[in-house]
């Protein structure tokens, strides 16, 4: 259990997990993984139309892995086990039953981008940013996401985000085919409920027929592989000296 994931069922027949840290800019935690892993599994048994993922606050989706659980100084095995975890998250996750949407609710970084991109689709509030860091960190992305997102957007655009590892707004990301559209912050039920209702308006069987397929196409069982390949990667990268530095430089700020 961690009481910085929380769970919110619809009655319109959605689900909607936050995380509910704001203070860490939603950085994941290890309990927090393990919460996501089991509202997740438990989300698959209740026939919802949607799945939601959101964070708490104006100005963090999520900062991606708490580096304090997630330290430099792990051995590659140390921290292929850290990172494992979460790998599992969001290939489940890419392959829920019915749609999901990530609701970004400001900045989002490394690991936040990752899970981001194991939704289905992604909405963000005006003035987000972002940006899969990892590169400028020493490392790759650790949890599958760089793989996943080569399934998500061109792949030359997806080498592009990873390869540069930089920061880009709301705007760049529509254009990178990342980014499905802007919310705001003052009219964000609205906003939510005009995002959601294409769907709600789908029967149960319609909406895991649309969703199977694209499974199909876009998220094949081979996929887990080449995640496990970008876990053990990033998991050799660890130790190196730019990512102990790098981590050591954000501790102190
Ligand atoms: C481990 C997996 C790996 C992967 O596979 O991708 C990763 O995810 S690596 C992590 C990559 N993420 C980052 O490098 C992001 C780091 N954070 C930021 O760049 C910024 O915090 C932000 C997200 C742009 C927000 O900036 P701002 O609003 O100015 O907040 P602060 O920087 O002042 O942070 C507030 C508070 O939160 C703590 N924090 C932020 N991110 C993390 C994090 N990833 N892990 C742990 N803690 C985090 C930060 O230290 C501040 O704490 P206090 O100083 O104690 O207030």
């Amino acid at each position: 259990m961690s009481e910085y994931v929380k769970w919110d069922l619809y009655e319109q027949g959605y689900g909607m997990i936050t995380l509910y840290r704001p203070e860490r800019r939603n950085a994941l935690s290890f309990d927090m993984i393990e919460e996501l892993q089991r509202l997740i599994r438990d989300a698959r048994n209740l026939e919802l139309k949607a799945l939601v993922i959101t964070g708490a606050g104006t100005e963090t989706f999520c900062a991606g892995g708490d580096l304090n659980d997630f330290h430099a100084d792990l051995s590659s095995q140390e921290a292929f086990s850290a990172l494992y975890p979460m790998k599992e998250v969001l290939y489940e996750l890419s392959r829920f039953p019915v749609p999901t949407i990530a609701l970004l609710n400001g900045h989002t970084r490394g690991g936040g981008c990752e899970l981001a991109t194991a939704c289905d689709f992604r909405y963000a509030t005006e003035g987000s940013t972002i940006g899969f860091v990892q590169g400028k960190l020493g490392i790759s992305p650790g949890w599958g996401g760089g793989a996943m997102l080569y399934q998500r957007i061109h792949p030359l655009k997806a080498y592009e985000m990873l390869v540069q590892s930089r920061v880009y707004s709301t705007e760049e990301a529509i254009q990178l085919g990342w980014l499905q559209g802007i919310i705001h912050e003052d009219t964000l039920a609205e906003d939510i409920d005009h995002i959601l209702q294409p769907f709600l308006q789908k029967n149960l069987d319609q909406l895991i027929h649309f969703k199977q397929q694209y499974v199909k196409q876009q998220i094949p069982l081979s996929l887990s592989a080449d995640m496990d390949d970008e876990v053990r990667r990033c998991s050799n990268l660890w130790g190196n000296e730019a990512h102990k530095e790098a981590v050591e430089r954000f501790q102190k700020s």
